[in-house]
C-alpha cells in the first residue's frame, strides 16, 4: 500500500520545480521541465506495480525474470494540463493504456465543467493513474475520480506536481482509497482558487495561452 500522501523530495525534482515557479521561465522551458519532472515522479507513483513472470535467456542461462504487467494499467489525463504529465509516465510505461477526462474550472465558481470523458476499456482491472500537475481546491480530481469509479475503476492513484492542503484535504475525504503523490504542498489558496505560492496557471504557462 503506498501512503495516502508521498512528497516527492529528491533533489533533482526539487530543483526543477523551483524552475518552474520562476515567473520568467519561458513556456517552453516550462513544458520542457514538466516533461522531465514527469519521468521522476513516475518513479515513485509506480511503486508496488502489478508485474509478471517471462523467461529470457542471459548470455549464460535461462531465467525466470520480472516484467510490468503494463496492459493491466491505466494512464488518465485530466485535460489539458494532465497532458504534460502524461507523456513522461507513457513513454516509462509505454504498454499502458491512456484515457482523457476534459475538464475545466469555472473561474468564478471554482466548480468542475465536463467537456470529454473516454478512457480504456475493463477499467476495472486495471491499475489507474490519474495525472494533473495541479490539485488546488480539489474540484477537478474528486470530479474525475468520481466518474472513473462510477465506470467501474476501483484501484486509482493521482499524480500531480503541486497541491494545495485544501485540495488535500478535501481529496482524503472524498476519496481516501486514493493515494496522492505531489513534489509539494504549498502554503494555502487564494481567493481566486490559485495555490500560493504556486506557479500560477499550468496549462496557460504549458501552451502560452494568456
Ligand atoms: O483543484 P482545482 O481547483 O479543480 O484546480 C485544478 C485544476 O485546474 C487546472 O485546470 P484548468 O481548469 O485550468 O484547465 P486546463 O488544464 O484546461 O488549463 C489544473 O490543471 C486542474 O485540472
Ligand atoms: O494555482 C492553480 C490552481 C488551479 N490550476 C492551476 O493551473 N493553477
Ligand atoms: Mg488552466
Amino acid at each position: 500500500m503506498l501512503d495516502h500522501l508521498k512528497i516527492v523530495q529528491h533533489p533533482l525534482v526539487q530543483h526543477k520545480l523551483t524552475l518552474m515557479r520562476r515567473k520568467d521561465t519561458s513556456t517552453a522551458e516550462f513544458r520542457q521541465l514538466l516533461r522531465e519532472i514527469s519521468l521522476l515522479l513516475a518513479y515513485e507513483v509506480t511503486r508496488e506495480l502489478p508485474m509478471t513472470k517471462t523467461t529470457v535467456e542471459t548470455p549464460l542461462k535461462e531465467m525466470e525474470a520480472p516484467l510490468l504487467a503494463g496492459k493491466k494499467m491505466a494512464l488518465v489525463s485530466i485535460l489539458r494540463a494532465g497532458n504534460g504529465l502524461l507523456d513522461g509516465v507513457l513513454e516509462l510505461i509505454p504498454s499502458a493504456r491512456v484515457g482523457f477526462i476534459g475538464l475545466y474550472r469555472n473561474e468564478e465558481t471554482l466548480e468542475p465543467v465536463q467537456y470529454y470523458f473516454k478512457v480504456p476499456e475493463e477499467i476495472s482491472e486495471r491499475l489507474v493513474i490519474v495525472v494533473d500537475p495541479m490539485l488546488a481546491t480539489g474540484n477537478s480530481s474528486v470530479a474525475a475520480i468520481d466518474l472513473l469509479k462510477k465506470a467501474g475503476a476501483k484501484n486509482i492513484r493521482f499524480l500531480c506536481l503541486l497541491a494545495a492542503p485544501e485540495g488535500v484535504q478535501r481529496m482524503a475525504e472524498a476519496h481516501p482509497d486514493v493515494p496522492i503523490v505531489t513534489a509539494a504542498v504549498d502554503e494555502r489558496l487564494n481567493e481566486h482558487g490559485y495555490i500560493v505560492p504556486g506557479l500560477g496557471d499550468a496549462g496557460d504557462r504549458m501552451y502560452g495561452t494568456k
